[in-house]
């Protein structure tokens, strides 16, 4: 048992913060507002994103970085994408050698179209760049938050700090898997993203079962395809980062993706469904980053570019539809091995 800080107050934050202090270790969470910080530790619980859910005793809230990774054994990374390379840059100085360093967020960079664990490196600087640890898989805050059985999977250059992060989160309800894969969990992590706003949009128009399982089946083609071009391991898009993460993102309500998909279906414009969404919807960028980088490094991604069409173009959904639906005709194996 140990002291881990986690950084970053929203719903998966809190959430993990429930996992380790069940799991006995001490946990400084920190919120960038000083305002949530107090309200969370006088309320016991995170009103503003994870309601009704009691938080133990281990668990302290600061909006002082310095009392939170002061003494910490790990540091858990857990901000918007967009906000990763800003909290690295506040931390770097107070962060020791001896410190796990991990990061739960789910996103790509625009324009760099660096990974999170990129991003961090080049802001944490040469120690701790190559040990920094991802914690990705099929895991909804609000599920986790009431210890629903979960599994999920840690990645990191240094396995010796992805089975560290393991023993840390691993307990009866929370069932964590390593992966040597860094560059497949994170590729899937972040675009499974892409294909649940594409989901929520195929729900919004009113269609059935049937396109939401091939947006799930083509859009997973279409993440391998990328990531094999990025050296990542095909296999991993098999596993729980990859088609389990999909799964759960196209199918549940709790996902902000399809949820904000959903709106924009149902004829709503991105501007109000984020205002409304309150929450992170990651897809957004997300769909930025891949649609640059399928045009750079030549990948074939054909529900990314509509998603694209979506959300910068201001395209109607419906239209995309068409658009993919009338592709010139392809053979299902052929487009299959290219993500082999
Ligand atoms: N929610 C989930 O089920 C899961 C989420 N993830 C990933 O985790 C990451 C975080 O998502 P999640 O917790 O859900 O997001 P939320 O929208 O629930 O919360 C985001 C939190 O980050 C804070 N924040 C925003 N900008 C900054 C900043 N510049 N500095 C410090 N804190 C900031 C917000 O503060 P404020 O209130 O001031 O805006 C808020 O506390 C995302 O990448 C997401 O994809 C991964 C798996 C599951
Ligand atoms: O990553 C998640 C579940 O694994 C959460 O997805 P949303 O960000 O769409 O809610």
């Amino acid at each position: 048992m140990g002291k881990v800080a986690v950084l970053g107050a929203g719903s998966w934050g809190t959430a993990l913060s429930i996992v380790l202090a069940d799991n006995g270790h001490e946990v400084a969470l920190w919120s960038h507002r000083k305002e949530h910080a107090e309200r969370i530790n006088h309320a016991r619980e995170n009103e503003q994103y994870l309601p009704n859910v009691a938080l133990d005793s281990l668990i302290q809230v600061s909006s002082s970085l310095e009392n939170a990774i002061q003494g910490a054994d790990a540091v858990l990374f857990v901000v918007p994408t967009k906000a990763m390379r800003q909290v690295c840059q506040q931390v770097s100085s107070l962060l020791t050698e001896k410190q796990t360093i991990i990061h739960a967020s789910k996103g790509i960079e625009p324009e760099s179209n660096k990974r999170i664990s990129e991003m961090m490196s080049e802001e944490l600087g040469a120690h701790h760049g190559k040990g920094i640890v991802v914690l990705s898989g099929p895991s909804h805050a609000e599920e986790v938050g009431l210890k629903q059985p979960t599994t999920v999977t840690v990645s990191s250059l240094q396995i010796d700090q992805a089975v560290k992060a393991q023993d840390l989160f691993m307990n009866e309800n929370f069932r964590v898997y390593t992966n040597e894969d860094l560059v497949g969990v994170e590729i899937g992590g972040a675009l499974k993203n892409i294909i649940a706003l594409g989901a929520g949009i195929s729900d919004g128009l009113g269609y059935g079962d049937n396109a939401k399982a091939a947006l799930i089946t083509r859009g997973l083609a279409e993440i391998a395809r990328l990531g094999k071009r990025l050296e990542a391991n095909p296999l991993t898009f098999a596993g729980l980062t990859g088609v389990g993460d999909l799964i759960v993102t196209c199918t549940s309500q709790h996902s902000r993706n399809w949820r904000a998909g959903n709106m924009l279906g149902q004829g709503y414009v991105l501007d109000d469904v984020l205002e409304q969404m309150g929450m992170v919807v990651e897809g957004v960028r997300t769909t930025k980053a891949a649609y640059q980088m399928s045009e750079k490094l030549e990948v074939d991604m054909p529900i990314t570019k509509g998603l694209y069409d979506v959300v910068v173009n201001e395209k109607p959904p419906k239209e995309v539809v068409d658009q993919l639906m009338n592709r010139g005709k392809t053979d299902e194996l052929e487009q299959i091995s290219k993500g082999l």
